[in-house]
This record gives structure tokens, C-alpha cells and sequence, in this order.
């Protein structure tokens, strides 16, 4: 039997701290979600034909998501990973996180050890892959002449094939690469036999994702992939910068870099939803590709300091707060309803101020589509609040809902999902379809075996054959 290693990281939702999460004097509230992404990795002797030290990996979900790869390491010199040219194109994600970890593998290991990363008499195979709800089942429900509903989704097989490519794929926002490459840069290291810190492995999944994105975004999604749901504060970008200039790096930079140290000022306060709150999430659809508004929205920043802002939208935040204050004080309720009344309070004016961000811009942050479902989701008792994740955008709203009954023991399963449901079902306007997942306060993990999660062993051991 093949040795094999099994590591697995969360996707997130960003509740809070869109844009401003980007500045590190201020923080964002990420949840990490049930659903995950799996890299699992095994060494294989190499057969009559095929070739040692190769690296295949495959994205089983995907049409032509094959990606191979040779490794080599000469006397003395870094570890080099070349692609090998195929129909599957490149997949820059994967290729920079395994050269890279490969490289901090050798440095960390010491030179005695560089020429046998991958023996020669042998291949090293690779599977990835994500929950459904990373990629929107729209498609996979109508096709089943399913209604778009969570319990539609359960009937869904797991890790089900997409038929399309991943650079078509139509994504959900739930942070595809962070889970990706946070699961990977921990498969490799725990395959070669490190387990290192949990810092030095969250350092190098922000840099590895840093370098195949081409830039340095706040990292709230790779550092929940590591540690879970938080309140993230983001690392000085500084810290990655000469790596990131650089063209050739080697093992022992990145090490020194990655080392966790002072100059990583990234701060994580762990935290969990409220009891018997859920998170629910929907994937919504207007037809077209959200671009980005980062660079939009931060030269407006720039251009706009703080004293010009709009005074009249302060004033209206700081008397609703000024007003949740007054019912706190005066009222009898007890303090679990005063902190929900007042998270409600503080989700709608983060929504108000998103909102009015992107009418400043001229961009959709929360499209006026978005407010309206936003609204009649609401209404309804139970909604505690909600808003547009992340970015915003046409990509998906989430909802924060009382759910009194978590398991299905009292039959209420659950009457504020199901009037949400029935909102969803019927919304011309947009379509929207419910995500399956949850928050989870799940951080990385190793999984022992293929079968503790459902669907995998299937899903791998195709791939793998
Ligand atoms: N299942 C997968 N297998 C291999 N690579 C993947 C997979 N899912 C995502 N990726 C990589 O991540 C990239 C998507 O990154 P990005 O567009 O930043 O998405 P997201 O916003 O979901 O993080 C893809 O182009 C691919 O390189
Ligand atoms: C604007 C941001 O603050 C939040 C973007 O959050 P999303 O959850 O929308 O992220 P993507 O996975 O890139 O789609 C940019 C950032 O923090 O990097």
C-alpha cells in the first residue's frame, strides 16, 4: 500500500471588513465554512512506462485538469519543478505551490537530504478536490429537474463532476484557491515528513497564493483556511515584498522569510457564530461575471481621505448606534435578544455603508437586485441580518438565521430556512440558489483516511486509476 497524506482546509465568507480589510488598522470577520477543499497526495514506484520523478495531478471535477511535472534537484541546487506542455494548459496555482514548497521542503530538510525529495524510481501523484458548493450547482439541479433547495443539494453526488473546465467554471466565492493551495503547501510538507508550526505553514500559503495571484490581497481567505473562523487583522505586506520582487528565489529565502517572526504582524482572534445561529448562503446569479472593484474602490479611497467623507451618512450610522445604545439601557429585554437586536443594528449599517461605497464608486457592491432580496429576506422573523459577502457584487448574499432546532429531532427543520427557501425559490428578479454550507469552526486538518469523508475514496481512487 502507497503512502498517502490527506490535508483539508475551509473556504470562508468575509461577514465583514470588505475593503477595509485590505488596511491593517482595521480588522474583518471571516467565518469558515463546512465546506473544504482536499489535496491528497501518493508516492508511487515508477512502472515500466513511465519515468521516476515526476509529479502528475489531476482535478477529477474538471474536463482536461491534468497538469505533469518534473522535478529535479542537481548537486547543490535548488529543487526545480517544470511543467510538462499538455491540452490541460497550465495551472499556475498548482505549479508555483509546488515549486515553491518543494524549495522550502530542501531548506528545511538541509542539503543532506535535497537529492532525495522525489526518488527517481518514483512518481508522486496528486488529486484536488472541493466541495460542490465552491462551484454553483445551478446547472446540476436543472438537469436533475431538481428544485433549488438544500435538501436538492444533499441528493447531489459529492465532489460531482462540473463538465466544463475550471477556467469556465462558474465559482461561488466561497475562496476556491486559498483552500486550495493551503491544503496543498500542508500535503506536501506533511508528506515529506514536516510538520511544521502552524504559523510557517499559514506564512507560506500567503505567500505561495500572494505570488500565483500576482499580488498581495489581505490574506482574510488563506488565514481562515489555516486557523478557521476569526477576526483576522492582516499582515504588512512588506513582509512578502522582496520575495515577491524577486525573479529567482531560493529555498533557504523563502525559509527565512516564512519563519514566523515579529515582522508577521498578522493578528487572529478566534470566534464562532452565536448558539443557535446559523449561516445560510446563496449563490446568486444576474447572468454575468462580477469584475473586480478593489482597484476602483481603493483609488477612491485615496483620493477621498477621511475628513471629506460624506458627514451625513456618519451622522445617520452614529445615531442608529447612538439608538441601539438607548434600547440597551432603557429596555427590560434580556441580554441575549439586546446583543442580537444590536448585531442586526451593526449587519444593516455594515450593508448601508457597502452599499453607499459602491454607489460613491459607481460600482454594484450591493446591486439594488441584491438590496431588494436582502430586504424581503429580512422581513422575515428569524432573519437576524445579512448582507453581500466579501466584495460584493453579483456573486452571492449570505443570511445569519435563528435556528433554535439543530438537529432534527423537534420536526422544525426549520421553519425560517423553509420560508427563506420559499423566497429564494420564487425571486424572478435573480436567480438564486441555495449553497449547502455552513459555518464550521473547523481550521486545516489532516484527514487519516480516505473513507472518513463521504464521497472521497470514490472521487480520489477514479482519478487515481
Ligand atoms: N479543483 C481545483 N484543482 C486545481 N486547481 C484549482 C481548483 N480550483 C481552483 N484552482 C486554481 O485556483 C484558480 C482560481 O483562483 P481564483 O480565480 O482566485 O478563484 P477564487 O476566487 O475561488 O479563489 C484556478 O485558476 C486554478 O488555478
Ligand atoms: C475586497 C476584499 O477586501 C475582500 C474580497 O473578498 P471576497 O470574499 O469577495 O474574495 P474573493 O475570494 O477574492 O472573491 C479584498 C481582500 O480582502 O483581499
Amino acid at each position: 500500500m502507497s503512502r498517502m497524506t490527506i490535508v483539508s482546509a475551509p473556504g470562508k465568507v468575509l461577514l465583514t471588513g470588505g475593503y477595509l480589510v485590505l488596511d491593517p488598522t482595521y480588522t474583518g470577520l471571516v467565518i469558515a465554512t463546512s465546506s473544504r477543499f482536499y489535496s491528497v497526495i501518493r508516492t508511487r514506484p515508477a512502472t515500466s512506462h513511465s519515468t521516476g520523478g515526476k509529479i502528475t495531478v489531476k482535478a477529477p471535477q474538471f474536463n482536461n485538469a491534468t497538469w505533469e511535472y518534473t522535478v529535479s534537484t542537481q548537486d547543490g541546487d535548488d529543487v526545480t519543478v517544470q511543467p510538462i506542455d499538455s491540452s490541460s494548459g497550465k495551472n499556475k496555482f498548482v505549479e508555483i505551490a509546488l515549486q515553491k514548497t518543494l524549495a522550502l521542503i530542501q531548506a528545511l530538510k538541509g542539503q543532506s537530504q535535497a537529492d532525495s525529495l522525489i526518488d527517481p524510481g518514483s512518481n508522486l501523484e496528486i488529486v484536488i478536490v472541493g466541495d460542490n458548493d465552491f462551484y454553483s450547482q445551478r446547472q446540476a439541479l436543472e438537469a436533475l429537474s431538481l428544485p433549488a433547495t438544500m435538501s436538492s443539494l444533499d441528493r447531489l453526488e459529492p465532489f460531482a463532476p462540473q463538465n466544463t473546465t475550471l477556467a469556465a467554471v462558474h465559482k461561488t466565492g466561497l475562496g476556491s484557491s486559498a483552500a486550495l493551495i493551503t491544503s496543498l503547501v500542508t500535503a506536501l510538507l506533511q508528506h515529506f515528513g514536516l510538520s511544521p508550526d502552524v504559523d510557517l505553514v499559514h506564512n507560506m500559503a500567503q505567500y505561495v497564493h500572494c505570488l500565483a495571484q500576482g499580488k498581495v490581497g489581505s490574506g482574510f481567505d488563506v488565514c481562515s483556511a489555516v486557523k478557521g473562523s476569526q477576526v483576522y487583522r492582516r499582515f504588512d505586506e512588506q513582509v512578502l515584498r522582496t520575495l515577491m520582487d524577486k525573479t529567482e528565489v531560493t529555498g533557504q529565502e523563502i525559509l527565512d522569510t516564512v519563519q514566523p517572526s515579529p515582522t508577521w504582524t498578522t493578528q487572529t482572534t478566534p470566534i464562532a457564530l452565536p448558539p443557535l445561529v446559523r449561516l445560510v448562503l446563496a449563490d446568486v446569479d444576474a447572468g454575468s461575471d462580477t469584475p473586480s472593484f478593489v482597484g476602483k474602490v481603493l483609488k477612491w479611497r485615496k483620493d477621498n481621505p477621511a475628513a471629506a467623507q460624506d458627514r451625513d451618512s456618519y451622522r445617520i450610522a452614529i445615531k442608529s448606534i447612538m439608538k441601539g445604545q438607548a434600547v440597551a439601557s432603557e429596555s427590560s429585554v434580556d441580554h441575549v435578544s439586546q446583543a442580537l437586536h444590536e448585531l442586526r443594528g451593526s449587519l444593516q449599517n455594515v450593508r448601508r455603508a457597502m452599499k453607499m461605497m459602491g454607489q460613491a464608486n459607481d460600482v454594484p457592491i450591493e446591486p439594488d437586485e441584491q438590496t431588494r432580496l436582502l430586504d424581503a429576506c429580512l422581513r422575515i422573523p428569524g432573519v437576524i441580518g445579512g448582507g453581500v459577502p466579501g466584495a460584493g457584487g453579483y456573486d452571492a448574499i449570505y443570511l445569519l438565521i435563528a435556528d433554535p432546532d439543530d438537529g432534527p429531532t423537534e420536526g422544525l427543520d426549520n421553519s425560517v430556512i423553509s420560508e427563506v427557501e420559499a423566497i429564494w425559490q420564487g425571486w424572478k428578479e435573480l436567480s438564486v440558489c441555495p449553497l449547502s454550507s455552513r459555518a464550521d469552526a473547523g481550521a486545516l486538518k489532516m484527514v487519516q483516511n480516505l473513507e472518513e469523508v463521504k464521497g472521497l475514496k470514490k472521487a480520489v481512487e477514479t482519478a487515481f486509476s
